[in-house]
């Protein structure tokens, strides 16, 4: 187990910065999920805590002690990969015995096998130990890359979107597995991905990195309730919170040049008056209800089981809402519609800043 901090990190290749100023600290026995787009710095942060790249500046200190002159081995973090890191000709119990018999480590024999029976039961693929790894479905094989990372009892384990080879049932089995499985370890885990319902459902923090800038870092909760900025609005969240222009006039809410106004409740307004902006509001508190504010068109249902998508046209305005399964709504529909004043956010429209969070 172990507490990871990084300070003040950069980190460019060639000309390019990958990393600008990341400052993180995970708390011993944390799931920290670290949440990006595609070039996000998300590997490159994986890989400068593993000690595989050194940072152009800042520190990295794990249990408070700066490890930046300390090889990979020395860290005693192990890195799990999307892609399997298997040995195909070799059986699985080959497989998790390999990182316990390397010069460096020395383990014993019969240490090894409790180990090595310990984690396969852990991860219950007891009944493959004696299969070889080509031999595997996707999933297996997965279990046998976190096994060979369990057996060295590392400090940390670091995930590189270690599921997103894996199709969506399974993904879904092991998410729950994982998050089960970093508990009963008391485990430090650093998990990164590009999916955000994985970020969510898993993490007890996530981290939000956008273009190599850690925007927001706070409990799934936290994000989801209050995002720091447009870009982790938009991100978090499925159908995505709804952003539209407007501005504030009165404690009220204009939308676009007068095309409609709604009831706003939060922050103290001084500053916000008048001031162009971007509101914030989740598909699940817009409501359709006879007697409401605002008149729109109904421009597509999507069932989705439990729930509909209802997106509504006000004009050149579009607004998705969130309704039960039973709601009766059809495409070009005349209804009416009203937000929960006190679930709006309010984003400056120039910097994307949530007003909440700017200083
Ligand atoms: N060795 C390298 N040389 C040059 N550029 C690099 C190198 N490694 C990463 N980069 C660049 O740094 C940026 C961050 O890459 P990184 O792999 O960390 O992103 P990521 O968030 O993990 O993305 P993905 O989800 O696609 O894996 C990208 O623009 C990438 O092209």
């Amino acid at each position: 187990m172990a507490h990871i901090e990084l300070r003040n990190i950069t980190k460019t290749f060639g000309g390019h910065t990958a990393l600008k100023k990341l400052n993180l600290e995970i708390e011993d026995g944390q799931f920290f999920v670290l949440l990006g787009e595609t070039g996000a710095g998300k590997t490159t942060t994986l890989r400068l805590i593993a000690g595989l790249e050194k940072p152009t500046s800042g520190q990295i200190l794990i249990d408070g002690v700066d490890v930046g002159d300390w090889g990979a081995a020395e860290r005693d973090v192990a890195l799990v990969l999307q892609q399997y890191s298997l040995y195909p000709r070799y059986t699985v119990r080959e497989n998790l015995e390999f990182p316990l018999k390397s010069k460096i480590r020395r383990v014993p024999d019969d240490e090894i096998k409790e180990r090595v029976g310990r984690a396969a039961k852990t991860l219950r693929i007891e009944h493959l130990l004696e299969r070889k790894t080509d031999r595997l479905s996707g999933g297996e094989m997965q279990r046998v890359s976190i096994g060979r990372a369990i057996v060295r009892k590392p400090r940390v384990f670091l995930m590189d979107e270690p599921l997103s080879a894996l199709d969506a049932k399974l993904r879904e089995s092991l998410r729950t597995e994982l998050k089960d499985l970093q508990r009963r370890l008391g485990a430090t885990f650093l998990f990164v991905t590009h999916d955000q319902i994985e970020a969510m459902s898993m993490g007890d923090r996530v981290g939000v990195l956008n273009h190599g800038h850690l925007v927001q870092t706070g409990t799934p909760k936290e994000i989801y309730d209050n995002p720091r900025d447009t870009f982790v609005a938009s991100f978090v969240g499925s159908p995505p919170m709804n952003l539209i222009k407007g501005s504030l006039v009165g404690g009220r809410a204009v939308i676009s040049a007068k095309t409609f106004e709604l009831p706003y409740e939060g922050l103290a307004t001084s500053g916000a008056d008048n001031r162009p902006l971007t509101f914030g509001i989740r598909p699940e508190d817009v409501v359709l209800e006879s007697g409401a504010p605002v008149a729109a068109k109904v421009h597509d249902v999507e069932n989705h089981g439990v729930e509909k998508i209802v997106t509504l046209r006000i004009d050149d305005t579009m607004l998705r809402a969130t309704v039960p399964a039973s709601t009766d709504v059809e495409i070009e529909q005349d209804v009416r519609f009203a937000w929960n004043p006190r679930k709006v956010a309010l984003f400056d429209r120039n910097s994307g800043v949530s007003l909440r969070h700017a200083g």
